[in-house]
């Protein structure tokens, strides 16, 4: 249907720009008069104008009696920018149309009262499943005040991350390990455990042919093991925050804390308090490349929205070569989690399997 086609290409332009809108949602607006596109854009970047905005002011003065169709019902609260429900009445703009409502309890259906309130015509719910799709880190940061949790794992044919001497580089191929480096600017933390720290001394940063933006490093060390010289502490491309324990040397606190790392004692390590604390911090999304230790803590915790695994086609065997989830583990298989695949594709030689946690 013809507002299908309009909320489709809204949508692309939402997910254009869908990584760099944190903590803010990706949005994207379109303005039609006639059937004639007369305006579009998308939310680019938190603090900046809103996607309505952004189509309304290409459209101009053409906007009145123009319809607009934006893939989040427009907000009425004075952000950092004034209400889109107010913009869209001024403009004189005819009909609303919607893909999503936000589920804020504070926000939701508050601009489609406003903008009924002045007698314009809203309808919502238009390609709403892709839209929700889009929005659901922003949705489960909003609702959890946590981030929303991507375990990215990469394993052998047979299941393992390493050679049973701790050996794994590489595992996958180039464009895998590429495909991930765009996960990686496509989020706002990256997290690892000190356990894989020691073992590759990684950089963490995301190194793509036509740039991208480097993740916050996050890094759980209870002990403050970490090197001072290793690549996480004096690479400085990105910020790096490290989580210990209340008992771990200050002299070391103080010694990572003047190469600019931000370390945050906690009264207990657990997945939980770090994903508040980097809640409160305002990261939205977070991807974890760790080891089969902290895997198991966010298994453990059911802390963990979405998996994604690369599969190699390659077998290395070793009955003590690492899997992805370490730990003690289900005793039966009815403890076992559940999950629902949503993608499977290749990328060069590998498999890329794509996992949702039901339920969350
Ligand atoms: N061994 C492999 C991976 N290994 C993932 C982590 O264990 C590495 O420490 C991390 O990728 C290193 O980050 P860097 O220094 O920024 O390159 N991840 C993959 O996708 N394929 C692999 O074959
Ligand atoms: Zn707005």
């Amino acid at each position: 249907m013809q507002e299908e086609y309009y909320m489709n290409l809204a949508l692309s332009l939402a997910k254009g720009a869908a990584y760099q809108t944190s903590p803010n949602p990706p949005v994207g607006a379109v303005v039609v008069k006639d059937g004639r596109v007369i305006g579009m854009g998308a939310h680019l970047k938190a603090g900046e104008a809103h996607a309505e905005v952004n189509a309304l002011a290409q459209a101009g003065a053409e906007a009145e009696g123009a319809d607009i169709y934006v893939t989040l019902e427009p907000c009425a609260h004075f952000g950092k920018t004034p209400p889109c429900a107010n913009l869209v009445i001024e403009k004189g703009i005819r009909r609303v149309f919607i893909a999503a409502v936000d589920p804020n309890p504070l926000v939701g259906g508050k601009g489609i009262e406003k903008i009924r309130a002045a007698g314009i015509e809203v309808t919502t719910g238009i390609c709403e499943k892709e839209a929700i799709a889009l929005l659901t880190p922003f949705f489960h940061f909003i609702q959890t005040k946590r981030p929303y949790v991507t375990i990215k794992t990469a394993v052998t044919a047979d299941g393992k991350t390493a050679a049973h001497t701790g050996h794994s580089r590489w595992i996958t191929s180039d464009e895998a390990r590429e495909d991930v480096h765009l996960l990686r600017s496509q989020h706002d933390a990256i997290l690892t455990g000190i356990g894989t720290v020691l073992l590759d001394n990684p950089l963490l940063t995301s190194r793509l042919p036509h740039g991208g933006k480097h993740p916050i490093r996050v890094l759980l060390d209870t002990h403050l093991r970490v090197p001072v010289d290793f690549h996480i502490i004096q690479n400085k491309e990105a910020k790096t925050i490290i989580f210990c324990a209340s008992d771990a040397q200050t002299k070391k606190q103080r010694q990572l804390e003047d190469e600019g790392v931000t370390v945050i004692r906690l009264s207990h390590m657990s997945i939980d308090k770090v994903l508040d604390e980097l809640g409160k911090m305002g990261i939205m999304t977070l991807f974890v490349e760790a080891g089969a230790e902290i895997n198991a803590s966010f298994l453990d915790a059911g802390s963990f929205n979405k998996l994604i695994m690369y599969m190699a086609p390659k077998l290395i065997g070793g009955k003590s070569a690492p899997s992805s989830f370490g730990g003690l583990g289900g005793s039966t298989m009815d403890e076992a989690l559940a999950i629902d695949f949503t993608s499977v594709e290749m990328i060069g030689p590998d498999l890329k399997i794509v996992a949702e946690r039901r339920g969350m």
